[in-house]
């Protein structure tokens, strides 16, 4: 199916780029065209453009394993696609030195690796690191941005606590601080809402609507992709299998066509459009696979000792 023309989004905006009649329109913050890319010999992307104009949230959906990791990780360069473009600003993103390309794009990050316990104001001040000096040395100025992030992000009373130790939804608010300290011209998030409660989940993506930057999220839930992105790019298998204003690139027989659940579409009170949705049987009997498609065997019973994760699991389970 082709996804036809990008319509412009109809979701509320706290600002964004001038229009009115006769105006150019100005060159997206990121486009990318054509990304095609395989691992191995298992093609993921499949010439799939996107792009995203200052302003505007543009969620990225698709069920998965439908290559929503992929392309985001093509779009901020940490991965090199087999084929296509990608235009930060009109320019290639391959001609930016990384510093540069750091500057402009923040990727959300899921979680902060590493052994040293930091500090959330540590962490948030990371995001500082591609606009310090030579020597790396904190300014004023990047102390205030940082706290004001965190404080944007309803977390500056968490500033002295130890990241590590903080539950799930504060990490989240942190890491998204960290995101704004770095001021881009871009975020990137993926899965921004995993873990969150209903709340928290609101809450997040309030904070990225009311900041009013070009961003790509990816999102499972349909629903908050509904509320609060501008366009929608629906991937399915690699393909873009649908992409506009999430009226029309969400209209529930596509939903119900690329996630094999049947949709119904209903208006929430404030206008915006929302889905129920009823799983359906698959279509073919049972889900277990027949012995033969089993591509393992079977490992020997007769005095063979259990993998010591499996030992440890059914001795859990016998303190249940
Ligand atoms: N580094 C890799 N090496 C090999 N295969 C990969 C790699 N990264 C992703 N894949 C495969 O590419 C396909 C797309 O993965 P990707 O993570 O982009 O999907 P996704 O849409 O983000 O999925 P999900 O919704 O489950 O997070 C999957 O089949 C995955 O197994």
């Amino acid at each position: 199916m082709s996804p036809g023309p990008d319509v412009p989004g109809t979701a509320p905006r706290a600002g964004g780029a001038p229009s009115g009649p006769g105006a150019e329109p100005p060159a997206p913050v990121l486009e990318a065209r054509g990304l095609t890319h395989a691992f191995g010999a298992k093609p993921v992307l499949r010439g799939v453009d996107l792009r995203v104009d200052d302003g505007e949230i543009v969620g990225l959906v698709g069920p998965n394993g439908s290559g929503k990791t992929t392309a985001l990780r093509i779009l901020h360069r940490e991965l090199v696609p087999d084929a296509g473009q990608v235009l930060l600003e009109g320019r290639d993103l391959g001609g930016y030195a990384g510093r540069e390309r750091a500057q402009r794009i923040a990727v959300m990050a899921q979680e902060i690796s590493g052994e040293v316990p930091l500090t959330v104001a540590d962490v948030v001040l990371l995001g500082r690191i591609p606009h310090s000096g030579t020597f790396g040395s904190t300014s004023d100025a990047d102390l205030q941005i940082a706290a004001r992030a965190l404080e944007d992000c309803g977390a500056l009373h968490l500033a002295r606590r130890e990241f590590g130790l903080l539950s799930g939804g504060e990490k989240q608010r942190v890491l998204i601080a960290r995101a704004l300290a770095q001021q881009p011209r871009l975020l990137l998030m993926d899965e921004p809402t995993n873990h969150l409660d209903i709340g928290s989940q609101h809450h997040v993506l309030r904070i990225v609507r009311a900041k009013n930057l070009a961003t790509i999220v990816v999102l499972h839930d349909l629903n908050l992709a509904a509320r609060y992105c501008d366009r929608v790019v629906v991937l399915a298998d690699g393909h873009v299998q649908s992409k506009g204003p999430p009226r029309v690139a969400l209209a529930a027989h596509l939903v119900s066509a690329t996630y094999g659940v049947a949709a119904e579409r209903a208006m929430a009170d404030d206008g915006i459009t929302q889905f129920l949705f009823r799983g359906q049987e698959p279509e073919h009997g049972s889900s277990t696979p027949a012995t033969s498609a089993i591509p393992f065997t079977k490992t020997p019973t007769v005095g063979a000792t259990p993998p010591a994760d499996t030992a440890q699991e059914t001795t859990d389970d016998a303190h249940r």
